[in-house]
């Protein structure tokens, strides 16, 4: 039976990094089933907070819980996918030999990784080495090891960086896809374009939350239709002056 809790549930998050405070106290949740949008300009914390919700970040204080557990848990192995921003898998190995590596790790069947290659479209490359793969190919060799078992919350760390607008589109069309078959999706961007694509987007600023809204609510509250204005018109409108 599907849980209606939230993926995703975060409370007085605060993380410190290099000695400074990098995220100030976050709270949020993450409905299941969502394509939640992570956007921010640069150093803003969308990897610090992405690092939180998979486990791997040391955090000062608050609580992350992540499908009904406290974030790391081991159980959460193979139920959270994960694509960091630097792809992460062996050049020497074909597509094919990644994916069933990756694959045994998790204790996914030969078939999950024969899926998932053609999920992300690169069934024609599946005897390719990886490090023969073009920008693109590659980092959807990286999405298909975090879509390997068919994980519940896949989380992505700027998965299209130097993708073409043709790509971008066909990766925002799978993540739809995963969505509408009860996947919960956390991607994060500094594109705001890609904002529109989204069902629900945490804007983020020096740490902070700055909007947690759907496009349509944050295009109706700052009466902009773009969503990059909105942003900035809620910037203004934090630090006090007319946008
Ligand atoms: N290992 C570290 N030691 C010290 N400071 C760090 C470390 N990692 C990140 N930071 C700092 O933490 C802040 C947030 O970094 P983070 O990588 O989370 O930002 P981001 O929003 O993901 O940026 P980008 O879009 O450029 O990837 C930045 O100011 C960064 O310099």
């Amino acid at each position: 039976m599907m849980s209606s809790a939230p993926a995703v549930s975060v409370r007085g998050l605060r993380v410190d990094r290099g000695g400074r405070p990098v995220l100030r106290g976050l709270d949020f949740d993450v409905p299941r089933g969502a394509v939640l949008g992570l956007l921010g300009p640069s150093g803003c914390g969308k990897t610090t907070l992405i690092r939180s919700i998979v486990g791997v970040q040391m955090v000062r204080g608050g609580t992350v819980t992540v499908l009904g557990r406290p974030a790391g848990d081991p159980e959460l192995r193979r139920l959270v996918g994960y694509a960091t921003q630097q792809p992460a898998v062996y050049t020497d190995l074909t597509v094919a030999e990644n994916l069933r590596y990756f694959g045994s790790v998790l204790g996914a069947s030969r078939h999950d990784a024969d899926r998932v290659i053609a999920q992300v479209g690169l069934a024609d490359q599946r005897g390719q080495l990886v490090g023969t793969l073009s920008g693109g190919q590659l980092s959807r060799a990286s999405l298909a090891v975090a879509l390997l078992g068919g994980p519940e919350l896949v989380v992505l760390d700027e998965p299209t960086v130097g993708l073409d607008p043709l790509l971008r589109q066909e990766l925002w069309g799978l993540f739809h896809e995963l969505a509408a078959g009860g996947v919960t999706l956390i991607v994060s961007s500094h594109v705001m374009d890609e904002a529109s694509r989204c069902d629900r987007l945490l804007l983020m600023r020096e740490g902070d939350i700055l909007a947690d809204a759907a496009p349509a609510a944050l295009r109706a509250r700052t009466g902009r239709q773009d969503l990059e204005q909105a942003f900035l018109h809620l910037i203004s409108e934090r630090e006090g002056a007319p946008a």
